[in-house]
């Protein structure tokens, strides 16, 4: 066995290596951004030299503090340094592995029972770029001293104070986490269990072995949905720390371009909305948008007045909706239609009883000419066919229906009167969270409008000229083969995305690119607490990402929406039919044994049957309760705010900012943790959200009521005025109770 300090010497090494790396991708990057030239072709190079360098450099950023973290010791005496990127040496030999390669899943996986081909395990102890000191897990049986080094290095890290934003869990992936972390499955990925498991961590972890593993997903970007921007903030940092940067973070309110929402539907109306019998509603009020007139409308020419009658309007219709164009689309189609009738009419009209234009084919052809000129520049059959056929945008087709109960009636039809009449709203309502999905499918429906298409057909037109040209320098910059760690041209931009930018001169990375297009195609999409996503959020998602490279996280047992998920076959069967795969975490390494043990009785009140995380730790400190008159909460809670780490003060309604600690109700607490937990009022939260309150804590729990608490909440010490729990530290049910073995 070599000391610390031998290992102190190689971490020097490699940060001198790294040093030196980095040097080098800041000066390729400066030189790749001053490039001259400015063909397409010298654009081109340019653009993917930038964007490899600052991909190289990104990743390389990561590596900073704690660059190598772990050691492991083979069998046959051979040392494997891992660390969050790879490093080789002068002569290619490798000096540190990437955590997400091949060879360092045994320092995530090996056990004493399983060493597989292992002896040692050691994890190192790091503050910046210092090695404090190391703990060692022995794994072959000769060597077994009894020591627990994997569980002080995760037991270290669970302890830790919860101050920031989440860190990364690189140095203490648990086995069952790298089990999911590592599945080589495209299709979604469901990883499910209880609060504090890890589910989050796991994802994001997974994410960035996903990009190692197949380079080309960071083309398309990721998209990471989360319930809240507060969990989004809490949760940005990992991606970016483990060198992954084209990463868009959005709530299910902000998947639209140009709107965010947080605003809440009632129960009843989330659930209606969030229904898939929304599909046959949007449909069925764009197809009540292509009318035909009760009355004939006059359009007045020069020599006659022509009509719009309901049957020529029906037949334009059947013309417009047989080709199968989405309704903005199909309008030009409509417009046509009843330009030519109107044309024949015209035609029929002028001659009418004097003369038969039809019998003279040329003087048929010139009034009809005249005719369609003159109906060309009509404002009456502009404004009838704009009534008749309007273009619209997803936000007039939804407010038109929500506020006219006429044309509820007729779209709705099917629903049931009660779900019909939630779906009323006053004009100018705000948007809200479950309309979002209503709009992204009427987006779909409806189609772009003109003025988009003919943008959009402009770009396609310069983008296939530029993609032969394209293809070609992405091919000449990848003609040398990349061994499995390099980036390649290709595999960060795709030659349609270059084209594209080389026309545009689009400057923006590929994330900003990705949040500003509603038809952006992901390469990967991570789904948080998906327990609360509708049917109709799915077909957002899908359409996000239709080859359906998900990972989902979520516990049903933490749901809230009434539109959510209530198994995870009713959520996936019908986009992955038999392509999805789940997984399950039972180990919380949030909330200590004392926490979970409450939180347990409350899951058994309100799902009987679901099966509580194992808690990884115990602390010895005892959850309270303190009984108080209603007019003194507000001053008991602020008494109890102890300053020692972060705090979070959750209570059923809005409540008052209280110094030193956070405030959030229980949804807004969703995903996040704190040191302490104050809960405000248990007796007045639902047991979901209640579970989900009581989980946030990582050390304490104090419950703080003016009324009688629910039965569940038994386990709970009384306790008068301000008290000082004592506190001891013990280690938890799936912990060794051996101390661990610190080497210095
Ligand atoms: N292997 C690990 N090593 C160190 N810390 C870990 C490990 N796994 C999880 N954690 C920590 O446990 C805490 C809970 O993790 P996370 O937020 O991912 O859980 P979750 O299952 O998503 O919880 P919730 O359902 O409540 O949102 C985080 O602080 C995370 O860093």
């Amino acid at each position: 066995m070599s000391s610390v300090d031998d290992d102190r010497r190689h971490i020097a090494l490699l940060y001198d290596r790294f040093d030196a790396e980095r040097a080098a991708a800041e000066r390729e990057l400066v030189a790749a951004q001053r490039g001259s030239g400015s063909s397409p072709g010298e654009r081109a190079l340019r653009e993917v030299a930038v964007r490899v360098q600052t991909m190289r450099l990104g990743r390389l950023r990561a590596g900073g503090d704690g660059l190598c973290f772990g050691r492991t010791d083979a069998v046959d005496g051979t040392r494997t340094f891992v660390g969050r990127l790879g490093l080789l040496d002068e002569d290619l030999e490798p000096m540190l592995i990437d955590w997400r390669a091949p060879a360092a899943r045994a320092f995530y996986t090996a056990t004493a029972a399983r060493p597989e081909g292992l002896v040692r395990r050691r994890h190192f102890r790091t503050r910046g770029r210092a090695v404090l000191d190391a703990h060692d897990d022995v794994l072959s049986r000769e060597g077994a001293d009894g020591s627990a080094g994997a569980d002080a290095a995760l037991l270290a890290a669970l302890d830790a104070p919860r101050t920031g934003p989440m860190r990364d869990i690189v140095a203490t992936i648990q086995a069952e986490q790298d089990e999911i972390i590592r599945l080589g499955h495209t299709g979604p990925t469901v990883i499910e269990g209880g609060p504090g498991t890890g589910k989050t961590a796991v994802a994001l972890h997974r994410v960035a072995y996903l990009l190692y593993t197949h380079p080309q997903l960071a083309r398309r970007g990721v998209l990471v949905l989360g319930p809240h921007p507060r969990f989004l903030e809490y949760i940005s940092a990992v991606l970016p720390s483990l060198g992954e940067t084209d990463v868009v973070f959005a709530t299910p309110g902000e998947l639209l371009p140009g709107l965010a929402t947080g605003r809440e539907d009632d129960p009843d109306a989330a659930r209606v909305k969030g229904s898939l019998a929304m599909v046959d509603v949007l449909a069925a009020a764009v197809a009540d948008r292509q009318e035909v007139p009760a009355e004939p409308i006059a359009v007045e020419l020069d020599d006659v007045t022509v009509e719009i009658t309901a049957e020529l309007a029906a037949a334009a219709r059947e013309r417009a909706v047989a080709g199968g164009l989405r309704h903005n689309e199909a309008r030009p189609v409509f417009a046509a239609a009843v330009l030519d009738a109107l044309a024949e009419q015209a035609v029929d009209r002028i001659g009418a009883g004097w003369l038969a234009p039809r019998e003279v084919p040329e003087l048929a052809a010139d009034l009809r000419a005249d005719a369609r000129a003159e109906l060309g520049g009509s404002p009456q059959l502009h404004a009838a066919v704009d009534a008749l056929w309007p273009e619209l945008t997803p936000q007039r087709l939804l407010a038109d229906l929500f506020t006219s109960p006429e044309r509820l009636a007729v779209a709705a039809a099917a629903l049931p009167p009660a779900d019909r009449a939630v779906l009323s709203r006053a004009d100018g309502a705000d948007w809200t969270v479950a309309d979002v999905p209503l709009l992204d499918e009427a987006a779909e429906l409806l189609g772009p409008q003109a003025a988009a298409r003919s943008r959009r057909v402009r770009a396609r037109r310069r983008a296939a000229e530029g993609l032969g040209y394209a293809a070609d320098v992405l091919r000449l910059l990848d003609t040398e083969p990349a061994d499995d760690d390099e980036i390649r041209a290709a595999d960060l931009v795709g030659a349609d995305l270059l084209a594209e930018r080389q026309e545009e001169v689009d400057h923006r990375t590929i994330a900003e690119r990705a949040a500003a297009d509603r038809e952006w195609v992901y390469g990967h999409v991570v789904v948080d607490e998906a327990q609360e996503l509708s049917d109709m959020d799915w077909r957002v998602l899908v359409r996000r990402c239709p080859t359906r490279s998900f990972t989902v996280v979520g516990d049903l047992a933490q749901r809230r929406s009434a539109a959510g998920a209530r198994s995870w076959a009713a959520a996936l069967d019908r986009h992955a039919p038999g392509r999805w795969t789940h997984r399950v975490l039972t180990v919380g390494y949030r909330t200590p044994a004392e926490i979970m043990a409450v939180a347990a009785d409350v899951l058994a009140a309100h799902a009987p049957g679901a099966t509580p995380p194992e808690a990884a730790r115990s602390t010895g400190v005892r959850p309270w309760a303190r009984r108080v008159q209603p007019d003194e909460l507000e001053a008991a809670v602020r008494e109890e705010v102890d300053g020692d780490g972060s705090v979070a003060v959750i209570a059923p309604s809005p409540f008052p900012d209280v110094p030193g600690a956070t405030v959030l109700t229980p949804r807004e607490a969703k995903g996040l943790e704190f040191d302490t937990v104050l809960l405000v009022e248990p007796q007045r939260m639902d047991a979901a959200d209640l579970y989900v309150a009581l989980t946030r804590a990582t050390q304490r729990l104090g419950v703080l009521h003016s009324e009688r608490l629910p039965a569940s909440l038994h386990r709970l010490v009384p306790r008068r005025g301000h008290q000082v729990p004592a506190r001891s530290s013990t280690t938890g049910a799936n912990c060794s109770r051996n101390e661990p073995l610190t080497l210095t």
